[in-house]
């Protein structure tokens, strides 16, 4: 038997951020590989007028959960939803659900963040930052927890090009930044907030360095192991290939590709698209919680969870597969046949916006007013415009990321942990199937 999926077997499991695309993925691997964990309590808000109650079942009634509830079909008593916000003190959270919390918690995933390129520096600090500060916390007072895996990102050191498994100093103390959010109004922060994060793209991958540091700085003597996956995609086998539910990152883009919107983008063809499903990010998380509650390493471990190290892939070849993919299988009612170029300089950029997203988008709302419809290509493509210079930094760069504590991590596998349990090396492998597979599942869930 799988010894990691035997040591969660009889476990009191935390996750933050089980609602969303990372931790939904987590809690189906854990229920359907360990069941007979304890519970998972997850840490969910009320939100878009659902009750907590309704939130989660609707989580389990995604095709995500269909295997798992053919295998454990009272897979609901098995979760245990804790209402909490993470922006608040305490996490607003009720006092008997914290007490069993800190008596109970065996393991924590901390997945739980502000992912937005464009959060307001506060925000992201409050999430990215004070509430792994107040988790900390917590787990310090957990007398039975075993191991805290926290999730970062493989960007959160993007202002360099090679990156170790280590943890960088930031320019500012997170201390000195999480005080100062507290007197500074919000036009002031919004004022600082390119000095403050100088060569850090965006406010959230500057967050993400800080929560890193202050996981160093305040983790004590806790058993902590930081996961930094790249950009993550469908999954490529578990539970079934090619799940994914949102359009962050690449998904967005390709689905815009796909319905002709989208026909041009600003990236270097030969820079590297370091893609990873999500099932591997999720089989490496848990094996560094197996290793980490185990084997108690002397210091904080950091693994990667990349591919293009091992086996890289360009987002020329990226490219190719999409427009490939949606010329064998088109998108019913499309803009435009699916057709799209890379440019490399502003420049060019610039004229392509004009021709090739403004032009047609003017002129299809004119068709609209014309014919007695409300115009409304013009407001996505600005939209789709401004998504496209937000992620720019990201295809226009390429990094390197060692990978040694995640190689380590396997050879510290039984043999059919191994064999069960596939992590990034030998997704890197198969990196083109990974990639084929994005547009498929989008084109299921998502088309519309
Ligand atoms: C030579 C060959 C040539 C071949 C050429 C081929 C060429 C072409 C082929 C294409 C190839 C592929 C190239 C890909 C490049 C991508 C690079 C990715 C790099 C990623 C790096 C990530 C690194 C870090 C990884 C991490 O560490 S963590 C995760 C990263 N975090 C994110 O990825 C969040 C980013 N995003 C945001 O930060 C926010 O998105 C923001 C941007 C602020 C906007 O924000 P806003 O304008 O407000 O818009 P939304 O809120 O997004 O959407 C508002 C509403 O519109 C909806 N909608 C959004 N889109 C779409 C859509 N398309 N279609 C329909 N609906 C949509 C949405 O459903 C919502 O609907 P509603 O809910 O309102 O009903
Ligand atoms: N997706 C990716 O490409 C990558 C992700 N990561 C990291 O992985 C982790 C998970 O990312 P991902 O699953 O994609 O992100 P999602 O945006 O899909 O999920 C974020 C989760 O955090 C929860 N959350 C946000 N704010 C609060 C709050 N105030 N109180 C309680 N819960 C809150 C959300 O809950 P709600 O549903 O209520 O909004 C949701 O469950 C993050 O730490 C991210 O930095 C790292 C690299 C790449």
């Amino acid at each position: 038997m799988s010894m990691i999926a035997a040591f969660y077997g009889n476990k009191s499991i935390l996750i933050t951020g089980a609602t969303g695309f990372l931790g939904k993925v987590l809690m189906e691997k854990l229920l359907r590989t360990s069941p007979h964990l304890k519970v998972i309590y997850i840490l969910v808000r009320p939100k878009a007028g659902q009750t907590l109650q309704q939130r989660v079942f609707q989580i389990l009634d995604s095709k995500l959960f269909e295997k798992v509830k053919e295998s454990c079909p009272n897979v609901h008593e098995k979760i245990r939803p804790i209402s909490a916000d993470l922006d608040q003190r305490d996490f607003a959270m009720g006092k008997e659900d914290m007490q069993e919390l800190l008596a109970s918690t065996n393991i924590i995933f901390h997945c739980a963040a502000t992912v937005r390129f464009d959060a307001h520096l506060r925000n992201a600090v409050q999430l990215n930052v004070i509430a792994t500060q107040q988790l900390l916390v917590m787990a310090s007072q957990m007398p039975k927890l075993e191991a805290f895996i926290h999730f970062s990102t493989a960007f959160s050191n993007c202002n360099l090009n090679q990156i170790d498994e280590v943890i960088y100093p930031c320019p500012v103390e997170p201390r000195k930044i999480i005080d100062s959010m507290e007197w500074l109004d919000d036009t002031i922060i919004e004022e600082i907030t390119p000095k403050l994060i100088r060569d850090w793209p965006n406010t959230y991958t500057y967050t993400k360095a800080l929560g890193e540091m202050v996981i160093q700085q305040e983790g004590g003597n806790l058993n902590i192991a930081i996961i930094r996956p790249s950009i993550v995609g469908p999954s490529w086998q578990e539970p079934f290939p090619g799940w994914v539910d949102n359009l962050n990152g690449p998904s967005g883009m390709i689905i815009a590709t796909g319905k002709g919107f989208l026909r041009s983008i600003r990236a270097t063809p030969m820079a590297v698209a370091d893609l990873i499903p999500v099932d591997m990010v999720v089989n490496l998380t848990l094996a560094a919680g197996w290793y980490t509650a185990v084997h108690r390493p002397k210091s904080l471990l950091i693994y990667h969870s990349t591919t293009g190290g091992l086996n890289p892939c360009k987002w020329s070849e990226m490219g190719l597969q999409v427009l490939a993919s949606f010329k064998k299988i088109p998108f019913e009612k499309a803009f435009r046949r699916p057709n799209a170029n890379f440019t490399t300089n502003s420049l060019s950029a610039q004229y392509w916006n004009a021709v090739t997203h403004r032009a047609p988008a003017i002129v299809y709302d004119c068709y609209l007013v014309l014919t007695g419809r409300k115009p409304r290509m013009m407001k996505l493509m600005t939209r789709l415009l401004k998504t496209i210079s937000m992620l720019e930094y990201f295809t226009n760069r390429s990094w390197e990321w060692t990978s040694a504590n995640s190689e380590m991590l396997r050879s510290e596998m039984s043999p059919e942990d191994q064999r069960v349990t596939v992590l990034t090396t030998q997704a890197a492998r198969n990196r083109m199937d990974c990639i084929s597979r994005y547009c498929l599942p989008l084109r299921k869930s998502l088309a519309g």
